[in-house]
């Protein structure tokens, strides 16, 4: 991690993200609509799909696994993928990360991903979600999180782990961490993101009631930046961008870097143990249970 002016800081070959893509077809260019140069081209793979505007080195990075994004082991390697390209990429820098499904930013953690799954597949769908937040916590990138539909738990450390957010003010788009409202505990390093963004005594109130907050409040409580009408969220996040940019690039990634580096350490210090503990809880029956039964309220209730 060299912190020289300029140089990038995220940290890298964390894992091996390819080793972990099955089946998908990332590295796929595309012309983007209305045609162009390369600036327009889009690329991506089946559930990232990345607009790149060379001109402005700004990407638009849209999450499309439907129906609700949840972060699958798929979905989780791709965004990685996605963001490393941009990162090696000198023309970009910033993203705006947003949702190509309707009313849904991100459904948090894939359920099925940890449900009736063996000890060593939890470990694996861990460790890759441990990499993607470290790797957008540490983005030497600006990314500004356009957020238009609903937020709830591994969705909003998404968020969180931008550098700014801005929410679509509909009240079905509620954002928060909702872990216990599960069975789950959310692990030390999304406590710190969440305490980094709204402070001590509202993240233990939050985290403890799993709290989801529809936008006004969201807002109230800064774990968003801007509330702002559904059709106006991604004009809005490119304003944001723009102020992101004004600033050089070197004293704002080294500012970054000092805001949240004691953060990602704490985690990269204790990865394995992390790993351990978070498969170890899930797979405990009871948990299972509680988790089948959620999931299993959440199918009746879409009938
Ligand atoms: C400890 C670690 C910290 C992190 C923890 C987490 O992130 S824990 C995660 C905490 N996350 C939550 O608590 C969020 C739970 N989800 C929701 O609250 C809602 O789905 C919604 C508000 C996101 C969208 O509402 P909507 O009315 O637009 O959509 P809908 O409700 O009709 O669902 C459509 C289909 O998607 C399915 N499915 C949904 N979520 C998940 C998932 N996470 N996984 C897998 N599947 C999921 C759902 O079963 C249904 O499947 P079916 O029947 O087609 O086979």
């Amino acid at each position: 991690m060299a912190l020289a002016s300029g140089v990038r800081f995220a940290p890298r070959a964390l894992l091996r993200p390819w080793a972990l893509l099955r089946g998908t077809t990332l590295g796929r260019t595309e012309p983007a609509a209305g045609g162009g140069g390369d600036g327009a081209r889009r690329f991506g793979s089946q559930r990232v799909l990345v607009e790149p505007d060379a001109a402005s080195g700004v990407a638009v990075m849209k999450l499309r696994n439907p129906p609700v994004n949840a972060l699958s082991l798929e979905l989780l390697t791709e965004l990685v993928i996605s963001l490393e390209k941009l990162e090696n990429d000198k023309t970009f820098r910033g993203i705006i990360l947003t949702s190509d499904c309707p009313r849904v930013f991100c459904a948090g953690l894939d359920l099925t991903e940890i449900c009736g799954r063996n000890p060593a597949h939890c470990a694996e769908y861990w460790k890759a979600m441990q990499e993607l937040w470290l790797r957008m916590y540490l983005s030497s990138l600006v990314l500004v999180a356009a957020i238009n539909g609903a937020c709830p738990a591994g969705g909003c450390i998404i968020a969180l782990s931008c550098d700014c957010r801005v929410l679509a003010d509909n009240p079905k788009y509620r954002i928060g961490l909702n872990e216990t409202l599960l069975g789950i505990i959310a692990p030390f390093w999304l406590k710190d993101t969440y305490v980094n963004t709204i402070g001590h005594r509202a993240s233990e109130q939050a985290l403890q009631l799993g709290s989801l907050f529809p936008p006004a409040e969201a807002l109230q409580v800064g774990l968003v930046d801007q509330v702002v009408p559904e059709d106006q969220v991604q004009s809005t996040a490119l304003s944001e961008m723009a102020r992101w940019l004004a600033v050089p690039d070197h004293a704002r990634q080294l500012t970054k870097n000092m805001m949240r580096k004691a953060t990602a350490d704490r985690l990269l210090r204790q990865r394995d143990a992390d790993t351990q503990n978070f498969v170890s809880f899930v797979c405990r029956d009871s948990i299972q249970k509680s988790l089948q039964a959620y999931l299993e309220k959440l199918r009746q209730r879409k009938g």
